[in-house]
């Protein structure tokens, strides 16, 4: 199968670049990007040096569609809504990491991305990309948006306790924590060396656009609205992202209970590692990896229950969940291309 990454040069394209080289099944046909056309991908990253001949070409459609089955599209917010339609009319397996397609509601897209949204088919014709939680309608799939790296590490801890009213779906607090390389490499103020380092910021609080996602499917789950509240932090690391949840119980839970439901709920799932009792995963754990691990916590005291998830922004937050919706997609084994183990240390 033949593969386009359009916002090749970009971190979560890079890192697309690193996966797909590495896939059985893929040969990576085409690299697009935007102010680095016609440029050797050696030259922008030497660490590709000799493994990648390909230059980056201007986008089009229909040379895309001529050249490759699958197009990922790994750039900002409000490029895929214009590109992306094109190449599905084509007939391309369209798989977009961007924010463009996840809400289904218009109007949260241009409240929260302050940008035009794409039109109300194509939102409802996007298959939302958890991979574990829509592992069916994603099969057979031919247009996937990509969850974004916090509603992707919030909503695996999340989703074994949104039935069955196990928790008070209003009392959730989701307090996430990123590395810098979830901003992408554009070297903006704040996410400067100097400004970073040493440094832990909490930013966009009340107004993160993964708000209304994470909203969104815990609505799907559990069939109730909800309003959670979700904090945003930047802490000086290159890679990782942690989430820590809070909800109330609705019952008298115990950790090592609720452990072997999470065990069990994710039986199935080969990326996500359900931790030992009294022990919580960090960031280091999967870095470079797939893997999303969760640890829990019930406090008898505060009938609260605690969930760590953490995974690494750019794989299992962006290119490794892309790579492993084309797995589910084309009925591969879901771990092909991305069966390794984490770097360590
Ligand atoms: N970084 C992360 O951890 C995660 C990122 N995402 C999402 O993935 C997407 C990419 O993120 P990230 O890799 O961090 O971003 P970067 O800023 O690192 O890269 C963006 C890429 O898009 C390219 N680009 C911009 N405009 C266009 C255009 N009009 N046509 C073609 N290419 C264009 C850029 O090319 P050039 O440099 O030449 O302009 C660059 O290659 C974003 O939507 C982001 O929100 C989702 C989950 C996690
Ligand atoms: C550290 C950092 O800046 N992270 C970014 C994550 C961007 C992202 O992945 O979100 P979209 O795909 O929805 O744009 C942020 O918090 O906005």
């Amino acid at each position: 199968m033949k593969a386009g990454i359009v916002g090749a040069n970009g971190y979560s394209g890079v890192e697309l670049i690193r996966l797909l080289l590495n896939h059985p099944q893929i040969k990576l046909e085409m690299l697009i990007a935007h102010s680095t056309q016609g440029m050797e991908i050696q030259s922008i990253y030497p660490h590709l040096n000799g493994i990648v001949e390909k230059t980056l070409e201007e986008f089009d459609a229909d040379e895309l569609a001529a050249r490759v089955d699958v197009v990922f599209f790994a750039t900002p917010a409000g490029v895929s809504k214009d590109l992306l339609p094109e190449c599905l009319k084509r007939g391309l397996i369209c798989i977009d990491l961007s924010g463009d397609f996840r809400l289904k509601n218009p109007q949260d897209y241009a409240d929260w991305y302050h940008k035009d949204p794409a039109e109300q088919v194509l939102l409802n014709d996007a298959v939302y990309g958890l991979a574990e939680i829509n592992r069916q309608q994603i099969e057979g799939a031919t247009f996937i948006s990509n969850p974004g790296c916090y509603p992707t590490a919030a909503l695996l801890g999340l989703a074994p306790v949104l039935k069955n009213d196990v928790i008070d779906l209003q009392s959730i607090i989701v307090d996430g924590k990123s590395g810098v390389s979830g901003s992408g490499k554009k070297a903006a103020l704040g996410n400067l060396f100097c400004e970073v380092n040493e440094s832990v910021l909490a930013y966009k609080l009340g107004q993160h656009q993964h708000t209304p996602e994470i909203e969104q499917m815990i609505s799907e789950i559990s069939g109730e609205k909800n309003a959670i509240t979700f904090t945003t932090h930047l802490i000086p690391m290159t890679r990782g992202l942690l989430c820590t949840t809070y909800a109330n119980l609705k019952k008298g839970f115990s950790t090592r209970e609720l452990l072997e439901h999470y065990e069990k709920f994710y039986e199935k799932s080969p990326f996500v590692r359900i931790r030992p009792l009294g022990t919580w995963p960090a960031t280091k754990e999967v870095l470079g990896s797939n893997f999303c691990d969760i640890g829990l916590n019930v406090d008898g005291r505060t009938r609260r229950l605690t969930i760590v998830s953490v995974i690494d922004n750019v794989v299992k937050g962006a290119a490794g969940q892309a790579v492993q919706n084309l797995n589910i997609i084309k009925g591969w084994d879901e771990q092909t291309g991305l069966a390794f183990t984490p770097i360590y240390p």
